[in-house]
């Protein structure tokens, strides 16, 4: 009989074990197609999380790396608002944690990343607007067994990045000053901790955000040579 720590510890290295079931990386077989390559799943994920304060210009900037780079991007946000507008069971609980610009339980995201990752075939990947807290951070190790390979942080003053979401016209039901107002206090309470942590770890890549969309995707290419 194992103590609830010991159980729970089990629970974690199973879960690692089993993170990303669907990636012959990590099993103890790896499949070769036939011609000799690996096919993408196969590969091991390379995993960038995308940070910064609300309006910093993640998306903007994703899209270009996605053109240029060929990842695949997964906004967060987005795969929130796409729960809310399928009317799942969880959806009004997003829509109101949104409207209020707080930060959804780190399960559920972390749920939606994780499938969305497994259902795609391939294997370099944005994951932008997360994590938001340590918390958010924690599930997702715990859960998918291992941490990013690189962060990019948006670096904005609050004056431009309020500018840019109340000029951002997308309908977004966030995008009011209210919701903007606590959107900066959480990212400033919550979300650069996780900033720092990865600076610790020596993964953090910090952008100067001012500037066009072009001057500041000069900045971001270095990170990338190496995919070219
Ligand atoms: N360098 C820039 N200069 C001026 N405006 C910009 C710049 N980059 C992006 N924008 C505009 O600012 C707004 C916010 O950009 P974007 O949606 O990329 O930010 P975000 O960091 O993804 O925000 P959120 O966290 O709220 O999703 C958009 O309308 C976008 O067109
Ligand atoms: O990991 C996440 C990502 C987002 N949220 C909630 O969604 C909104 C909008 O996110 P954007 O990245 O700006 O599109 C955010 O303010 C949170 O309320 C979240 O909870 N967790
Ligand atoms: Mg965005």
């Amino acid at each position: 009989m194992h103590a609830a720590s010991d159980t729970q510890a089990m629970d974690r290295i199973y879960e690692a074990a089993n993170g990303f079931k669907n990636w012959k990386a990590f099993s103890t077989e790896i499949l070769k197609p036939a011609g000799g390559g690996i096919s993408p799943k196969e590969r091991t994920p390379y995993i960038t999380f995308v940070l910064g304060g609300p309006g910093s210009g993640k998306g903007t900037q994703c899209a270009r790396i996605v053109e240029t780079f060929g990842f695949t991007h997964l906004s967060a946000g987005d795969l929130l608002r796409k729960e809310i507008s399928s009317n799942s069971e969880n959806g009004s609980t997003i829509l109101n944690t949104i409207k209020e610009g707080k930060i959804v339980p780190s399960e559920v995201t972390v749920k939606l990343i994780k499938r969305a990752i497994e259902s795609c075939e391939n294997y370099k990947f944005l994951i932008d607007g997360f994590p938001r807290s340590e918390e958010n951070r924690k599930t997702y190790e715990r859960v998918i067994g291992t941490g990013p390979d690189v962060v990019l942080f948006f670096d904005c003053p609050e004056e431009e990045m309020v500018k840019r979401v109340l000029s951002r016209n997308e309908g977004r039901v966030d995008d009011n000053i209210d919701t903007v107002k606590e959107r900066l206090k959480v990212f400033t309470t919550l979300n650069l901790p996780v900033i720092n942590y990865y600076t610790g770890k020596g993964k953090l890549y910090k952008i100067n955000a001012v500037g066009t969309e072009e001057e500041i995707f000069e900045q971001v290419l270095p990170v990338f040579a190496s995919w070219r």
